[in-house]
């Protein structure tokens, strides 16, 4: 079991646990608007009381993306038979699940530890994947000698343990991990973004979130490249209730707070939308962004990165319409909608209203999620009603 290599130590890396545990519940706020926080002192306070997870949170999630990095890179080196084959993903999204789970029971022992995650071992524990157990577990081993702060290595069965503390269902009570070790798994396979998002909820509510986008410019996006200094890629973003939204390099730049568009007019703002079609209804997209306004296509890309790019103001809105029954789960949004959140955004359903962590591993939504800047929310949700009642009335008549 993992847990057999857990008991009290802790990383002499990281700043070690000064503050008194203070839950959500002494401070009843609100994550969607920084607005609507009763005061500055309460708003430090309450960070403050998530500093020593966010810290570990960052850890994993940056050592994650260096094995993550690892794996893409061979296999976009190598033929196209391979790519087109799933493995490669496979032993990065375990092995992602594995080591994060580890670094946050080795950082924060506690008797409660919950993860709500995307992989289960069932697959791995089968004969036939032993030669993939093996690989994951050798991946996670380097990953860690590597970075150095932990002079220990994994056995098959600790890999396995760590991968399955991620079936937690999560709820309204109590504290609960939230981890999609690879959120954008197509654009992984295919060289482009993806992202490594962690989030935990504190009594229903996100209190922090990382969004680690190795493959996500440090320029914004679509504006042209200048000099090879600002070509270097690889970002991390986080935050935490009433922190504000941070973003560094993966290369360990010094942090700097980021903060939504503030255009207020959609002929200047440009949208995201995801890379892969099957994800979103598009017709629905185009005839929200016409009603609105705006003018530039869409940006198109995969995974949170999208919620990354908004966070510090590469587009100004992210549109969201899975086909009907497509359930949203609570680790594709959940890292990116406190990044967001922080930086001054707003994320909703399609009918305004806030998404709510605290009811399992789903997210049970009205049609779709919405975000962008406190000013132009109430010209898109007009938006967005006009253009579900067309396609209401045309499916109608159909
Ligand atoms: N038919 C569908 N409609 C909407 N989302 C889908 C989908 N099929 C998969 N997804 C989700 O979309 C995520 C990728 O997001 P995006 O479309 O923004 O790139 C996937 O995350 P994984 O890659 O972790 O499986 C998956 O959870
Ligand atoms: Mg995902």
């Amino acid at each position: 079991m993992a847990s057999s290599l857990l008991p009290g130590l802790l990383s002499s890396t990281l700043p070690s646990k000064t503050l008194t545990r203070l839950s959500l519940q002494q401070f009843p706020i609100r994550p969607t608007s920084r607005t609507q926080y009763p005061s500055l002192r309460v708003l430090s306070i309450a960070s403050m009381a998530y500093e020593r997870e966010l810290s570990v949170a960052k850890k994993a999630a940056s050592l994650a993306s260096r094995l993550c990095q690892k794996v893409q890179k061979a296999l976009l080196q190598s033929d196209v038979q391979s790519k087109s084959d799933k493995s490669p993903v496979t032993v990065a999204d375990y092995g992602t699940q594995a080591l994060i789970s580890f670094v946050l029971q080795r950082e924060i022992p506690s008797d409660s530890f919950s993860l709500v995650a995307e992989e289960d071992s069932g697959d791995l524990r089968k004969e036939d994947s032993k030669e993939i157990l093996k690989r994951i577990t050798e991946l996670v081993n380097d990953t860690l000698s590597a970075d150095g702060t932990y002079n220990l290595s994994l056995s098959e069965d600790d890999v396995l343990a760590a991968i399955d503390s991620g079936k937690s269902e999560g709820g309204p009570h109590g504290r609960h991990w939230v981890l999609d070790p690879i959120d954008g798994t197509k654009g992984f396979l295919r060289g482009d973004q993806y992202a490594i998002a962690l989030a935990l909820l504190d009594e229903g509510k996100v209190v922090l979130g990382v969004l680690a986008c190795p493959n996500l410019p440090s320029r914004p996006i679509g504006e042209p490249e200048k000099n090879s200094l600002q070509n270097s890629v690889g970002c991390l973003f986080s935050a935490s209730i009433g922190g504000g939204s941070v973003l560094q390099l993966l290369d360990g730049s010094s942090p700097t707070k980021v903060h939504v568009s503030t255009t207020e007019n959609p002929a200047e703002a440009s949208f995201f939308e995801s890379y892969e079609a099957a994800h979103s209804m598009r017709d629905l997209s185009s005839s929200i962004a016409k009603k609105l306004g705006v003018q530039a296509p869409p940006v198109r890309i995969d995974s949170q990165a999208k919620y990354g790019a908004l966070a510090r103001g590469d587009g100004a809105i992210y549109l969201r319409f899975p086909h009907q029954g497509y359930r949203e789960k609570i680790w594709d949004h959940a890292a990116g909608y406190i990044v967001v959140a922080e930086a001054g955004g707003v994320v909703s359903d399609a009918s305004g209203k806030p998404l709510d962590f605290s009811r399992g591993r789903y997210l049970d939504l009205d049609t779709g999620i919405i975000v962008t800047n406190q000013k132009l929310m109430p010209l898109l949700l007009n938006a967005v009603r006009e253009a579900l009642k067309e396609q209401s009335q045309s499916a109608s008549t159909l």
